[in-house]
């Protein structure tokens, strides 16, 4: 069964890891995929060509999320393409690994802007327009375990992650009688770029796989599913929930 049949995505980050794999998904679920990506052309190019490859139609749109002006254009780029926006997936994160007392300001700000401002831009921008179509719409942000505990190395991450995880759900107060539904996905640890060099070290990639109940880190396409549901109609009356999607690690106390 296709659960996104006609409908149009959109995925920031979409050009790696989680954002890849739920842009992929969307079209394996009969979605037209709009992403928004910031670095390799090669890997949007790619990614574009996996989706025509499965039958589908995609676009990629370069752009900073940490600018309210790329929300915007990536937005009208997509009604352009597509003629209208149904799904915002809002996934372009960085964590810099950092120590707490010499962290950088540089590195706060920039985690926080491309985090947690740049989430807000674009689900701000994808409801407008959704809200001008008349006929609702599912925002899906990736948030993280990250919300709801804390990491030595993370203290300029784990608040955006916080705050993602809130902004979806003031959003879906403040977007529900517009039939606008707000959701977050909470991944554990998944193996992409953004941990590459943090789980290089086997101790500590050990550990977090033996603090995992499902015995193995996720993989990207593990988000898929969960945010291809929850931007369906199978979740209709889903709306400012978190889905944890971490193999059990959060609950694993001992
Ligand atoms: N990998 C993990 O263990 C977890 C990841 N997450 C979140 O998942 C999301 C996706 O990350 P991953 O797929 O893991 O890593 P990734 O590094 O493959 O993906 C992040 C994507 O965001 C893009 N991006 C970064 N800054 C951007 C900017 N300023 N403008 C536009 N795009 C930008 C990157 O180019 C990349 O394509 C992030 O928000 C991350 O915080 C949440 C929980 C766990
Ligand atoms: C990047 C980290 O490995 C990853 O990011 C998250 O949000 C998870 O909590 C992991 O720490």
């Amino acid at each position: 069964m296709k659960l996104l049949d006609g409908k149009t995505v959109l995925v920031t980050g979409g050009s790696t890891g989680i954002g890849r794999a739920a842009a992929i998904g969307a079209a394996q679920h009969g979605a037209n995929v709009a992403i928004n990506y910031v670095a390799s052309d090669e890997k949007a190019h790619s990614c574009i060509a996996e989706i025509e490859a499965l039958g589908r139609k995609a676009i990629a749109v370069k752009g900073d999320v940490a600018l309210p002006e790329t929300a915007t254009e990536f937005v009208a780029k997509a009604v352009e393409a597509f003629g209208k926006v149904d799904v915002m997936v809002s996934n372009a994160g960085i964590c810099p690994f950092h120590a707490f007392l010499d962290m950088p300001v540089e590195t706060v700000d920039r985690t926080f802007r491309v985090n947690l401002h740049g989430a807000y831009y674009m689900v701000q921008a994808a409801a407008n327009q959704m809200v001008k179509q008349g006929h609702g719409g599912a925002i899906v942000a990736v948030s993280s375990i990250s919300a709801l505990v804390g990491g030595e190395f993370q203290t300029h991450y784990t608040p955006t992650k916080a705050g993602v995880h809130s902004l979806m759900q003031s959003a879906a107060i403040a977007l529900g009688k517009h039939g606008i539904r707000c959701n977050s996905v909470l991944p554990g640890t998944i193996l992409t770029e953004i941990n590459k060099d943090d789980l290089a070290d086997e101790v500590k990639r050990h550990h977090m796989e033996e603090r995992t109940p499902l015995g193995r880190l996720g993989m990207p396409e593990d988000l898929a599913g969960p945010i291809v549901f929850l931007a369906s109609d199978m979740a209709a009356y889903v709306t400012g929930a978190a889905l944890l999607v971490d193999g059990g690690m959060f609950v694993n106390l001992q």
